[in-house]
């Protein structure tokens, strides 16, 4: 089977991204498809793929499936990607419009110059933040802020944010010394997270900005979780290490996000989106 792609990546956050207007595909078949086209051996190599579909509740919607083939939620740059590819291939004629995700209908706004998409602002909408949510077993406190968490020996204190998709946030001294490969394995299938985890560690520079890692639910290691970040941003509010309803700086190893939690409640994101390759893939299925 021949199915057409364009690979894109925000802040090297690689997905190979499906459109569903133009191609259909059989539901049974996703999960495999996404570990196939991930491999970057035999396939094309990405952090998994995403389609692009219609949607009869907003302008269009977008699935995300990870590398193991697990779907997640919602993806922060998956949006921004999403956003970009269907104002420059006409699923739109509007700078503002809206994307459904499994998780909730979030608002997108394109900023152009010459006829391309620079840069893309999300409203993301309210983190979830109660222990059911994320979910989170235990039964301490309602919301999960600065709770002890023992890992392999190791004390820790999470956060714990649901941005549609669940969140751990560590805070560390040094983002360089950040145990992520040590322990992301270990914390994303800890049972006391029975859906996963997507694991972050931030290092709080100021109270406007913030050094990001993080080790994603079902893909690992990767360059950049624009989830994450509006969680990290969120999971710092709320230990009071950056100001509430100003723009954060969050500083991923693939580039730089603009998150604000403003006083109403809504998390925005605002960052790049970038085109690698388009193509077609020989699915052997
Ligand atoms: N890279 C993403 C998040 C992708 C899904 C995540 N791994 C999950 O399973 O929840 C982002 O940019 O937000």
């Amino acid at each position: 089977m021949k199915i057409p792609f364009t690979k894109m990546h925000g802040l090297g956050n690689s997905y190979i991204y499906i459109d569903l207007f133009q191609h259909k595909l059989e539901e049974a078949m996703l999960p495999a498809l996404a570990q196939s086209v991930s491999n970057m051996n035999t396939g094309i190599g990405s952090d998994g793929i995403i389609l692009i579909h219609p949607s009869e509740r907003a302008a269009l919607g977008m699935r995300i499936f990870n590398k193991d083939g697990s779907e997640g939620q919602s993806c922060g740059n998956g949006l921004r990607c999403t956003a970009k590819y269907a104002y420059e291939h006409g699923i739109v004629d509007v700078t503002q419009f809206q994307i459904e995700t499994k998780a909730n209908i979030v608002e997108a706004e394109v900023q152009i110059q010459n006829n391309n998409v620079q840069l893309v602002t999300i409203n993301m909408g309210k983190p979830q933040l109660n222990r059911a949510d994320i979910p989170m077993i235990g039964s301490e406190t309602e919301k999960v802020v600065a709770e002890q968490f023992k890992i392999m020996d190791q004390q820790l204190k999470v956060t714990a944010v649901s941005m549609g998709n669940p969140h751990a946030v560590f805070v560390v001294d040094n983002i360089d010394d950040a145990p992520l490969v040590e322990l992301g394995p270990s914390i994303e299938k800890d049972k006391r997270f029975p859906q996963g985890i997507n694991v972050e560690f931030i290092e709080v520079l100021t109270p406007t900005e913030i050094n990001f890692c993080v080790w994603e639910r079902g893909s690992g290691i990767t360059q950049a979780c624009g989830t994450g970040a509006c969680a990290a941003v969120v999971a710092a509010a709320l230990n009071d290490l950056v100001n509430r309803n100003e723009q954060i700086t969050v500083h991923l190893p693939g580039g730089d996000l603009f998150i604000k939690w403003d006083d109403q409640g809504y998390v925005w994101m605002t960052g790049g989106a970038e085109v690698i390759a388009t193509g077609d893939y020989y699915y052997d299925d």
